[in-house]
């Protein structure tokens, strides 16, 4: 475990380095990510956030630095110890990725049976309980996704997050496609599911009002690296890189930003 003033990092990158082909996308990108907090990544269009979530959860290999995840570095673990750590983490990709041909209870199982021992009726009875944790009603549970709406489907996919109770949930662009009452109510949730279960969250967004409304940390990605990390509310006070400026302090960041700020430029 790594403690640093007095709260736990539960995941550290160090010096990551990725290319493909003779595409730099990081030269040495360093990031903490600690218990308990909701952090946004945050950076322009190709700047590798999507990829990075990739690389810290095993999916993508970087080509330079140190991945430690819940204390132990990634590169040491043996596949059982692996397959330990990802038990601890769930994780929601942009488009929910279920599996078209499971319901949603079938496609909750999914990591239940890829990890635990349990008897049918008992992951039946755990996929109706994640089920009700995300919001969707007992008989979403026999639907397939293509006859659920993409914020049902969003849902389905974080209970199939939450399938193994993890400690961190990695969200991909978790409100990209939902309407804006949709959003808001996806925003809610995932503040009440990190408040109730103490869960970590670490989330990729393009989402102002997410980041204003749930974030308590943002780290932004821009010239290869992470440029900055703070809260949406001091990085919107103290811009000091061009790109911070344009996404804290345009128009769109002051229509999400809490009543302070926004009575600043009003
Ligand atoms: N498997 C791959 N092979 C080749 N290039 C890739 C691969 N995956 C990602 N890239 C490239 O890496 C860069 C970063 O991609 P990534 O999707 O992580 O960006 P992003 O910051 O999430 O962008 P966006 O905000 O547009 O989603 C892009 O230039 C992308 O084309």
């Amino acid at each position: 475990m790594i403690v640093e003033d007095g709260r736990e990092i539960l995941i550290r990158v160090r010096g990551l380095a990725k290319s493909f082909g003779t595409h730099q996308i990081w030269e040495s990108l360093n990031l903490d990510v600690y218990r308990g907090e909701i952090l946004a990544i945050v950076g322009g269009s190709g700047q590798g956030k999507s990829v990075l979530m990739r690389v810290i959860t095993g999916l993508v290999r970087p080509d330079n630095g140190v991945v430690t995840l819940f204390g132990q570095e990634e590169h040491t673990l043996s596949p059982e110890a692996r397959l330990e750590i990802e038990r601890r983490w769930g994780i929601l990709f942009q488009d929910g990725a279920l599996f078209s041909s499971l319901t949603v209870l079938q496609n909750i199982e999914v990591p239940m049976r890829e990890h635990l021992d349990l008897s049918q009726s008992m992951m039946d009875n755990l996929a109706f309980l994640k089920l009700s944790m995300v919001g969707l009603p007992p008989e979403a549970a026999h639907k397939y996704p293509s006859e659920l709406s993409g914020g049902m489907r969003k849902r389905a996919g974080l209970a199939r997050a939450l399938a193994l109770d993890p400690e961190i949930v990695f969200l991909d662009e978790p409100t990209a496609g939902l309407d804006p009452i949709g959003a808001t109510e996806f925003d809610h949730l995932i503040r009440k599911l990190q408040q109730t279960l103490g869960l970590t969250v670490y989330m990729v967004t393009h989402d102002l009002d997410t980041i204003f409304t749930v974030c308590d940390r943002v780290a932004v990605l821009a010239d290869k690296k992470i440029v900055r990390t703070g809260s949406p509310q001091e990085l919107q006070r103290t811009p000091d890189h061009p790109w911070i400026e344009e996404y804290f302090c345009g128009e769109r960041a002051r229509a999400a930003s809490p009543t302070e700020e926004r009575r600043v430029v009003s």
